[in-house]
C-alpha cells in the first residue's frame, strides 16, 4: 500500500464531511483509500453498531465501503489523468451516480475488510471502478460505482458544519 496522504485526506475542506469518507465527519466511518500499484486499497474494520445479525456485518456498512472506496478511488483516478498533483493539492470532487453491490458471503464482525479498486474506465466526467470488500481470504462482496465530477451546482449547504450535519 502507498505511503502518504489518502485520498480522502485531498478532499476540499468543504467537502469532507460526508459519512463514508469525510475525515471531518466524527461521527463517521472516515474510509482512508490508497494506491496499491494499479489498483486501489482500504481497510476496515467495522463497530459493534455495524452488526447486522450478531456476529455478521450489516449489508449497508459493506455497501457504504463500496460506495466512499469507489468515489475516493474516482477522485484519485480523474484527478490524476486531470494533472492533479495528488500529494499536495485537493482532488477533483465526484458523486456517487451508480452503485451496485453483489452481498457472496456473509461478513462476518471482527475481523478488518480489506476493500480492493479497479479503475475501470475514466472518460469525460464519468469513472467507474470495480470493487471487491474481503474478510481474510474471502471474498464477500463484489461492487461497481459509477461516480460523476460534482456538478458546479451542487454546493455544499450554508451555515456551520453542525448544521450541514443534521
Ligand atoms: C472529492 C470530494 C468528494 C466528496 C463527496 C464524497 C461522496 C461520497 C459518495 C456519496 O454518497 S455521493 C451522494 C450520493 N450521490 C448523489 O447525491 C448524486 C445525485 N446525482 C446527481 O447529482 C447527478 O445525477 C450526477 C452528478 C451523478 C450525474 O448528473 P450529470 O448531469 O452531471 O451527468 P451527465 O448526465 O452529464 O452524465 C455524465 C456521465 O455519467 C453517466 N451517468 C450519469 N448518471 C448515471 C447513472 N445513474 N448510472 C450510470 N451512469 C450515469 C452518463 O451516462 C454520462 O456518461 P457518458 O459520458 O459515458 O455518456
Amino acid at each position: 500500500m502507498s505511503d502518504g496522504r489518502a485520498f480522502q485526506d485531498g478532499y476540499p475542506e468543504d467537502v469532507a464531511h460526508c459519512y463514508g469518507c469525510g475525515r471531518l465527519n466524527e461521527a463517521g466511518i472516515q474510509l482512508k483509500s490508497y494506491w496499491d500499484g494499479d489498483e486501489t486499497v482500504a481497510r476496515y474494520t467495522p463497530r459493534p453498531e455495524h452488526t447486522a445479525i450478531p456476529g455478521y456485518v450489516y449489508g449497508g456498512l459493506v455497501a457504504s465501503l463500496i460506495d466512499c472506496h469507489g468515489t475516493g478511488s474516482a477522485a484519485a483516478a480523474g484527478s490524476r489523468v486531470a494533472g492533479v498533483d495528488e500529494a499536495s493539492e485537493p482532488l477533483l470532487r465526484y458523486v456517487t451516480a451508480s452503485l451496485q453491490v453483489d452481498y457472496l458471503a456473509p461478513t462476518p464482525m471482527g475481523v478488518e475488510l480489506e476493500v480492493r479498486g479497479v479503475i475501470e474506465q475514466v472518460k469525460g466526467r464519468k469513472v467507474v471502478v470495480e470493487e471487491t470488500v474481503s474478510a481474510g481470504d474471502a471474498v464477500v462482496a463484489r461492487g461497481r460505482v459509477v461516480a460523476v465530477q460534482m456538478p458546479q451546482t451542487m454546493t455544499p449547504a450554508e451555515g456551520p458544519v453542525e448544521t450541514r450535519l443534521r
